[in-house]
């Protein structure tokens, strides 16, 4: 059985990352929420563009303060888009609006609220610094600096500043594809209209996974439920490689007479580097790679080989914790991210129950993570079942308890990975 961290390091060192030169697209900014950038970001652009004010007021040089007492105001005022404001004559300031430009010859702006107007001239009620009120151009960015870095994951703020620089589109990595499948004479889709028989369940798994491989950043592919026969589960298998960078299938991984996958796989020539974890939920896990030889055999020519075999426990539980612990940082390292999300973020937190674990496997319990006066405290669920996926319901991280630790007191602190 191997440790959660050498499981963690095997599969991030089989994964290799998307070629940035041909494992990508260039995308219109908003679709690019969530992807991951495949280049640096330079704009030609300064921003601000130009000096501009950031208060309603007037402009002026602020030398000539030391000249006059008051200046004598402009004819012209500057809104906002203004482009023909003259230059500002000597003594002069001019009525200027938030984000007018500034004319030449004016470096500082006054706002309203500390100036009194006598007639046509402008008198100062407080001192003035030199520069005040004035957005310079370049002061937030130069051109040609990079604005963001090739791996990051673009988010909101991105999109904005990355508009604002005027990049229309942007090159990202291509999402890594991976086939879902489920196994278990037992299934049955959701899309079936026929009442469940006795012995059947709903295949919960695929819904899950997919959801799971969308919030990663991948692009599911559903193959839907293959029942626990040889001939279909390796035909199933085939497929999968065949059309996508990575495959999850989910049960048939463990000890019963009809748990195939793992002698399917050894069948097919698949070098298997991991077949159970030291975690709870989530022991059976496979993880496999196939030679090029099988890959070209199955695979389009000029296609991207398969990189990854996941075969995930049924248990609905199991299944999502095997994939939040290492399938999620598989994807990101394959579709590019920046190395810091190739692994969970533990944070720590105050329990506010006792947890128990049997300390034989690392253990991972689910509940709720919030925060109180500036704390983190979670709040564990109260059954623990792998099968009850249920109970995950509103759930939004893991407790860890590390292998041996057996007992966690309410009111101790303990590591939390977000879900
Ligand atoms: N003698 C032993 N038995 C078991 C062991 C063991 O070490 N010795 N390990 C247990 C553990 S731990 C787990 S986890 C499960 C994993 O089993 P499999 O991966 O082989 O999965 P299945 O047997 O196919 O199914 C398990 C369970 O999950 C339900 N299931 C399966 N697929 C789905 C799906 N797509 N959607 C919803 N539910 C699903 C299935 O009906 C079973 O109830 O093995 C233990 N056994
Ligand atoms: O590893 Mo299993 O997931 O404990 O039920
Ligand atoms: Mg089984």
């Amino acid at each position: 059985m191997h440790s959660v961290s050498n499981t963690e390091s095997t599969i991030l060192n089989l994964i290799q990352p998307f070629d940035a030169k041909t494992d990508r697209e260039q995308i219109d900014l908003l679709q690019a929420l969530g992807r991951i950038l495949a280049e640096d970001i330079k704009s030609e652009l300064d921003f601000p563009h130009w000096d501009n004010s950031s208060m309603d007021g007037y402009a002026f040089r602020h030398a000539d303060l030391e000249e006059v007492e008051q200046l004598a105001i402009a004819s012209q005022d500057i809104p906002a888009g203004s482009t023909e404001a003259p230059p500002l004559g000597k003594g002069e300031c001019v009525r200027i609006f938030t984000g007018g430009m500034l004319p030449e010859g004016a470096d500082t702006v006054v706002m309203q609220e500390d100036v009194e107007i006598v007639g046509v001239y402008l008198r100062l009620k407080a001192p003035s610094t030199k520069g005040e009120y004035v957005r310079h151009q370049g002061e937030f960015y130069r051109s040609g600096i990079t604005l963001l870095s090739k791996g990051t994951k673009l988010v909101g703020t991105d999109l904005g500043a990355l508009a604002a620089l005027r990049c229309q589109t942007v090159p990202v990595y291509r999402q890594p594809k991976v086939a879902i499948f489920s196994t278990g004479n037992e299934l049955v889709s959701l899309a079936s209209q026929d009442p469940l028989k006795l012995g059947q369940i709903i295949d919960s798994n695929q819904y899950t996974l997919a959801a799971l491989v969308t919030q990663a950043g991948g692009i599911p592919l559903l193959m839907g439920a293959v029942p626990d026969r040889q001939e279909s589960l390796r035909s199933a298998i085939e497929t999968a490689i065949a059309s996508a960078d990575l495959v999850i299938s989910s049960g048939g991984v463990s000890v019963g007479d009809y748990d195939y996958i793992d002698r399917i796989l050894a069948e097919m020539g698949a070098e298997l580097h991991i077949q159970s974890v030291a975690i709870k939920p989530g022991k059976p896990l496979t993880v496999a790679t196939f030679s090029s030889s099988l890959n070209n055999a199955l695979t389009a020519s000029g296609e991207k080989r398969c990189q990854l075999y996941f075969g995930v426990p049924g248990n609905p539980v199991s299944a999502m914790v095997s994939f939040w612990r290492f399938i999620r940082g598989a994807i990101a390292k394959l579709g590019g991210g920046n190395a810091s999300s190739w692994y969970p973020q533990f944070i720590l937190a105050q329990t506010t129950q006792d947890l128990h674990a049997q300390g034989r496997r690392e253990t991972y319990l689910w509940g709720h993570l919030a925060w109180k006066s500036g704390r983190a405290i979670f709040d564990p669920v109260e059954n623990y079942s792998s099968g009850n996926l249920i109970s995950v319901i509103g759930t939004n991280a893991l407790a860890i308890l590390k292998v041996n630790q057996t007992y966690v007191p309410a009111g101790e602190t303990v590591a939390i990975v977000q879900i």
